[in-house]
C-alpha cells in the first residue's frame, strides 16, 4: 500500500540528503556525521555502483527513509521487473526517465507495494541549449510540462524537476503528486554543474514536496550545520518553528 502525501508527516522529511559517495564507508561516515538531524537519504549510481546497495537495507532498518535514484529506463518488460526487485528492497522513492512506455512499466512493477515512482523529467543540469544540442525541439519548460502531463496518464506517483518549473507544474498537476525538486542552492553556494538552481527557502515557497541536497551539505565543513540550516529555512518557508 501506498502512504498518502501526509503533509504532516512529509514536512519534516522534506530534506533529503544525495549520499553521493564513491563508497559505503564514506556514506556512512555523512550518516553518522548527520545523526538524528536528517531522517531522508538519497542513494544514486555512484553510490550504488560503488556497493553501496545493502546500505539500503542499514538505512530502512535504521528508521531512515530512502530514495534510490537509479533514473531506470529501458524496455519496458526490464523496468517492469527491476522496479518490481526494487520495490522489494523497501526503498520509499524510485527514479525512471520520464518516458511514457518507461514510467508505465514502472508503476505495473511498482504496484501492490509502497514504492513510489517518480519520473526524472528535465536533468537540472540542462538548460534549453543543452536541449537543443541533444536533439530536442522543445525547451526546457515545455518539455517538462509534456513530461507531466504524460506522468499523470502513467500514473506515476510525482516527478523530478527543478524548482524553477515548479508553479507550472503544480497546476498540471494538481495538490496531490508529489513534486521533488535537486538543484537547490543555499545563497552564495556554488551552482557546480547545476543551470536550474533555487534557494531552499524559494523552493519551499513555489510548492516542492521534497528537496534534494547533496554538496551543499556533504561537501561543507560542517555538514551537520549545513544540513540543520537549510532545515530551518525549510521550516521558515513552511511558516513553522523547527525541532532539531
Ligand atoms: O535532474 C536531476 C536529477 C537528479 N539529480 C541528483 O540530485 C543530486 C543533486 O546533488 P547536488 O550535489 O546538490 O547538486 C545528485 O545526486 C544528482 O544525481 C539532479 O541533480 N538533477
Amino acid at each position: 500500500m501506498k502512504p498518502g502525501k501526509l503533509a504532516e508527516q512529509d514536512r519534516g522529511e522534506a530534506l533529503i540528503v544525495a549520499l553521493d559517495f564513491a563508497t559505503p564507508e564514506e556514506a556512512r561516515r555523512m550518516i553518522a556525521t548527520l545523526g538524528e538531524s536528517v531522517s531522508f537519504y538519497k542513494i544514486g549510481m555512484e553510490l550504488a555502483y560503488g556497493g553501496g546497495l545493502p546500505l539500503a537495507r542499514d538505512l530502512i532498518d535504521a528508521g531512515k527513509k530512502l530514495f534510490l535514484d537509479l533514473k531506470l529506463h529501458d524496455i519496458p518488460t526490464t523496468v517492469e521487473k527491476a522496479c518490481a526487485n526494487v520495490a522489494r528492497l523497501g526503498a520509499a522513492f524510485l527514479t525512471v526517465h520520464a518516458y511514457p512506455q518507461t514510467m508505465a512499466a514502472a508503476v505495473r512493477g511498482a504496484s501492490s507495494s509502497g514504492l513510489r515512482i517518480l519520473g526524472v523529467t528535465v536533468m537540472t543540469s540542462y538548460d534549453d541549449d543543452d536541449l537543443t544540442e541533444a536533439g530536442y525541439a522543445f525547451g526546457v519548460s515545455e518539455l517538462v510540462a509534456l513530461r507531466a502531463r504524460q506522468a499523470r496518464l502513467a500514473g506515476v506517483d510525482g516527478l523530478i524537476l527543478s524548482a524553477r518549473e515548479l508553479e507550472a507544474t503544480r497546476r498540471e498537476v494538481g495538490p496531490d503528486f508529489l513534486l521533488v525538486t535537486p538543484g537547490i542552492r543555499p545563497e552564495g553556494a556554488p551552482a557546480g554543474d547545476q543551470k536550474r538552481t533555487m534557494t531552499p527557502r524559494e523552493a519551499i515557497g513555489a510548492g516542492a514536496d521534497y528537496l534534494v541536497v547533496g554538496r551543499p551539505i556533504t561537501g561543507a565543513a560542517d555538514p551537520r550545520a549545513a544540513a540543520e540550516a537549510i532545515l530551518a529555512d525549510i521550516a521558515a518557508a513552511q511558516g513553522r518553528a523547527i525541532v532539531i
